[in-house]
């Protein structure tokens, strides 16, 4: 068969290629229903990642958040119209000790190689996690960015001292959002303290026990471990920052992509006796946690739904032009995208 995908092929330049695919092989046919943009998309359909980095994965289809209905499925796996969250991360090889997501083998969609804008994605079963029936199809499609919180949860949770009392979370959009989230979920019984930049945008944390603005935190304020979900520049001021606040001993998990290196107080680091982590990506185990704890904590979607701050239909290649720089100008949460493509 003929399968179209939508590929960036410079900085706001979509094109429509055809793929010939064959359904005589292993891969699950998936029609994908709902996705959402990413930041890091964005850095590619604005063209602000380097002119190295530009040249090396374009073209390629953007968007590795995404859900849709499988239509074919050789593995016999999944029913026909089953409804899926997509895994982007792809490895070729297994590691005892280093995790799928971190294998400098392993491909990733819509980072060098075909995201989730085509007529069908060609995905192994393995690749696919069902999707509760009664999920809000556009939370739904922001599934792996969850997924990326959750992640960082179970390292969180292999590489922190026991002590879990206090956490502070850096960064008052998406990814802060998520983090925090979970953080109360998982850890109800701590206190949860989160640092931004925006009051407008501090509000939305309710379930938070204090929130507050990066230049008025007050003295005396402490925590057992941290989360940077900043990225960009503003990541270096807010991990030092974190660095600043954070009870010796503890935990820094940085979340957030900076495309320049960032300086870093590593005298304090050394001082304070501090463990400093990346957490990138997930894997469908992640993906799998994520949708127990839609179904163990329903509240989560319903917070989730928060985040959801733009929808468009896509029918032709303009309108994922007007979703992107919608996405664009959006202060808060989530742009998603119903793919009638
Ligand atoms: N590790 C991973 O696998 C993943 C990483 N990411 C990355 O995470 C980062 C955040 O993504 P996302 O949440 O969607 O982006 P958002 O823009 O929604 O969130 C970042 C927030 O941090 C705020 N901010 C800026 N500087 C500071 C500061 N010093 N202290 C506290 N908050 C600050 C920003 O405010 P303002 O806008 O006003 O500057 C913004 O509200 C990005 O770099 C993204 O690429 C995303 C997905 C997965
Ligand atoms: O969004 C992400 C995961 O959800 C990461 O930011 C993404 O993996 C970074 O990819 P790239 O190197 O292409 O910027
Ligand atoms: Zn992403």
């Amino acid at each position: 068969m003929i399968n179209q995908v939508y590929q960036l092929v410079a900085p706001r330049q979509i094109e429509v290629t055809y793929d010939e695919r064959s359904l005589n092989s292993d891969r699950v046919v998936v029609r994908p229903t709902y996705l959402s943009i990413c930041h890091a998309d964005q850095r590619y359909f604005t063209g602000s990642r380097s002119a190295e980095v530009l040249a090396k994965k374009l073209p390629m289809a953007m968007i590795h958040e995404g859900i849709g209905k499988v239509v074919h499925d050789p593995s016999g796996t999944f029913a026909i119209g089953t409804l899926v969250a997509m895994v982007p991360n792809t490895p070729s090889e297994t590691d005892d000790i280093i995790g799928e997501n971190y294998l400098r083998t392993s491909r990733f969609r819509s980072s060098g190689y075909d995201g989730y804008m085509q007529d069908y994605v060609f995905i192994k079963s393995d690749r696919l996690v069902e999707v509760p029936a009664d999920l809000d199809p556009e939370v739904a499609a922001f599934t792996e960015l969850v997924s990326v919180s959750v992640h960082a949860m179970t390292r969180f949770d292999q590489i922190a001292h026991p002590r879990r009392e206090t956490f502070g979370v850096w960064g008052d959009g998406n990814l802060g959002f998520i983090t925090a989230l979970m953080l109360r979920k998982l850890y109800p019984e701590a206190k949860l303290f989160v640092f931004g930049k925006t009051q407008s945008k501090l509000d939305y944390f309710s379930f938070a026990d204090e929130t507050y603005h990066i230049d008025q935190i007050p003295e005396g304020v402490s925590f057992n471990h941290g989360f940077e979900c900043v990225g960009g520049i503003g990541s270096q001021y807010a991990i030092n920052q974190m660095i600043d606040y954070i009870i010796p001993e503890g935990t820094m998990a940085l979340l957030g992509v900076s495309e320049e290196p960032v300086a870093i107080n590593t005298r304090m680091i050394l001082e304070k006796g501090l463990r400093v982590y990346g957490s990138s990506r997930s894997t469908p185990a992640d993906f799998a946690r994520t949708m127990e704890l839609y179904q163990l904590y329903p509240d989560i979607p319903a917070y989730l739904s928060n985040l959801v701050s733009g929808v468009f239909q896509i029918r032709q290649i303009e309108d994922i032009h007007q979703a992107f720089e919608s996405d664009l100008t959006n202060r808060f949460g989530k742009t998603v995208m119903e793919w009638c493509m």
